[in-house]
Parts: structure tokens; sequence; C-alpha cells
């Protein structure tokens, strides 16, 4: 079989259909060249010396984890000089990171999740780091919060890495979804699945179930006829994973279907949900909808919501269509 490496990919799909701007291309390239760095550091684990807390909180009043903090500064740093990128910003980071004035700039902007399933790291299971491009305003000069607030619908490349059995980059711009894994000999990125589908049925769902009695009742009716199996309406049975890493659940889905959910609940009710939505929801949205599944908060569409806030957050329901549209649709009931 002939090898198609990262590189080898991006600049044909630049050749022959003109999708990727050189820009966009090294840009992701130097993001995948630090999914690389923190794998190697994720893969070290103990001996690295990258477990455990860094005792320090972040600003969602999360503590950081020694590896979020070492994610994040690899990002930053592999990022600033590339001359792709106008800012960027980040779970780990209050404000906005412009990128600074020794640096030549570009007209990107970069969100990430340095590292996703923090409650996972310190147990070795599969970990990873999710990310989005948006382009920057026209005209902008200093980058600010408000250029940052585009909804999803405007990324123009969404990603993760995980940090699993094997680590994989699961990429789109726009034009379908690939995969690619680490080959750790070769140093490279290996174009190893082109073009995933989520199929649109499916008889898997994940959900963190230890919340059930604050759901709201449309997550509660659906959750309860998936869970009467084949006696019940939906007339089959269903089976749960819950990783507590979205990297993981999703790539899951991207392979096999699914559905995902991580609803807004009855404890805060003024917080629309857990995840976050410009650097966790809008980047998964982007990569099922592009493999052919779906992504709602309940009520619309994940890409179209209108961001208000840099670490604003949102209910999350995606992967396999039929089962998007029913439990969204419960909640038009
Ligand atoms: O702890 P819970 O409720 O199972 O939540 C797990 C969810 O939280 C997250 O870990 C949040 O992401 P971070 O680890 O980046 O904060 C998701 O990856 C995961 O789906
Ligand atoms: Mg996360
Ligand atoms: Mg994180």
């Amino acid at each position: 079989m002939k090898r198609v490496s990262l590189t080898q990919y991006l600049v044909e799909e630049q050749r022959l259909h003109n999708s990727i701007p050189a820009e966009l291309r090294l840009l992701i390239e130097v993001v995948a060249r630090a999914c690389k760095t923190i794998s190697h550091a994720v893969s070290k684990g103990a001996l690295g010396e990258v477990l455990g807390s860094a005792g320090s909180e972040n600003i969602q009043g999360e503590v950081q984890k020694k590896l979020d903090v070492l994610s994040n500064e690899i990002l930053l740093e592999a990022n600033e000089w590339g001359g792709h990128l106008a800012a960027m910003a980040s779970e780990e980071m209050e404000t906005i990171h412009p990128i600074p004035n020794r640096y030549p700039k570009g007209e990107y902007m970069l969100l990430f999740d340095p590292l996703d399933g923090s409650s996972n790291i310190d147990v070795n299971v599969s970990i990873g780091t999710i990310f989005s491009v948006l382009k920057a305003p026209e005209g902008m000069k200093d980058p600010t919060e408000q250029d940052f607030l585009q909804p999803g619908s405007k990324q123009v490349a969404a990603g993760y890495a995980v940090y699993g059995p094997q680590t994989v980059l699961v990429l789109t711009t726009g034009d379908g979804v690939n995969c690619f894994t680490l080959d750790r000999e070769m140093g490279s990125w290996v174009l190893t699945q082109r073009d995933m589908q989520i199929p649109v049925e499916t008889k898997e769902y994940a959900i963190n179930a230890s919340n059930a009695r604050h759901w709201y009742p449309p997550v509660k009716r659906y959750i309860d006829e998936l869970q009467a199996g084949d006696t019940g309406p939906r007339g089959k049975n269903f089976n749960m994973r819950w990783i507590a890493s979205m990297v993981a659940d999703v790539h899951r889905i991207l392979n096999r279907g699914g559905v995902f959910m991580y609803p807004a609940d009855a404890r805060e009710p003024d917080k629309p949900g857990k995840l976050r939505l410009m650097y966790e929801a809008n980047p998964m949205a982007f990569l099922v909808e592009q493999a052919g599944g779906a992504a709602t908060n309940g009520k619309q569409r994940i890409m179209d919501i209108q961001p208000t806030k840099l670490h604003e957050r949102v209910a999350v329901f995606l992967g396999s269509k039929s089962e998007v549209e029913r439990v969204t649709g419960y909640h038009a009931e």
C-alpha cells in the first residue's frame, strides 16, 4: 500500500482541489507537530514527570493537571512563530493570546482544548487535543476576544488528536474527514482512513448516567426509551459507553456510529451544559457533520450558535443522524 503522509495529503488537496490555501496547510502542519510533541509527553507518563496536578486552576475553576499546562505551552510555543496566525485562544487561558509583535503574523485564529479528558490523564486512559481554525475578520488590527466570537459554521478547519493505544489525528478542512496515524519510528502522520462516515443508525449511546436525576424531561424520556431495549418503544437493545474523554467517545462514533450527549441539567439551570462551545463542541460538530452525522444543543444546530463569550458552555448531542434528530425532536415537543 502506498503510504500517504499528512503533508502529501495536504499538498494534494491544495493542488488538485484548491481547497486548502498554503498558509492553512502550514498552520495545520504546525498543530500536528505540536500534537506529536504532546503525544510523546503523554506516553512518558510517570517517567516524564507529567502526571498529577499543576497546583493551579483555570478560568473555569477546574484544577489544572500538569499535562493541561504543558500541552497548552507546547501548542502556544509551536504556533507563535509559525507566521500563520493572528491570535490563539485556549481552554486553559482566560483571555486570548495575540501573536507577539516579534513574530510574523497571519490571517488565521486558532482555538484549542490542549488536553481533553483531563480526569483520565493519571489513569492511562485515552486523552486528546481538540482544535478549531477561524479566519480573522477582514481589516482586523489588534485581535480582541470579539474577533473570535464567530459561529462554528465559519470554521475553516478542525480536528483532534487521540493519545490512546495509537496516536491518531482526525482532520477536516470542509471536504470530508480523514484520519492519520502517528508512525512513531518515522515521526510522521500517515493517512490511514479516508472519508470517514458515521452510520445513520446506531445501537450505542454515550452519556454520564450518574447525572440522571438532574436531567430535564426530554433527555430522561430519550434515555428511558433506549434503556427499555427490545421490549420498549424503540424495539431494540442499545449498548452504552462513556469514556469521559470527549475525543475518545467522538472517535468511536466516527468509526462505528453512536450518539454522544452532554446535556444541560437542573443542577445549575443557568449553565447550558459542561462542554465549551468554541474549542470542544464546534470543532467536533464540524467533524461530525462532515462525516454525515449531526450535532445540536437539543434545540438548534451547534454550528449556527452565535457565541457571546470565549468560554461559553453548550449542551451537546452529536453523532448518528437519526438518533440526534430524535433526541432534538423530543426537546421541541
Ligand atoms: O466528568 P464527566 O462528567 O464524565 O465529563 C467528561 C467530559 O468532560 C471532559 O473531560 C471535558 O474536557 P476537559 O478534560 O478538557 O475539561 C470531556 O472530555 C468529557 O466528555
Ligand atoms: Mg475538553
Ligand atoms: Mg481540556
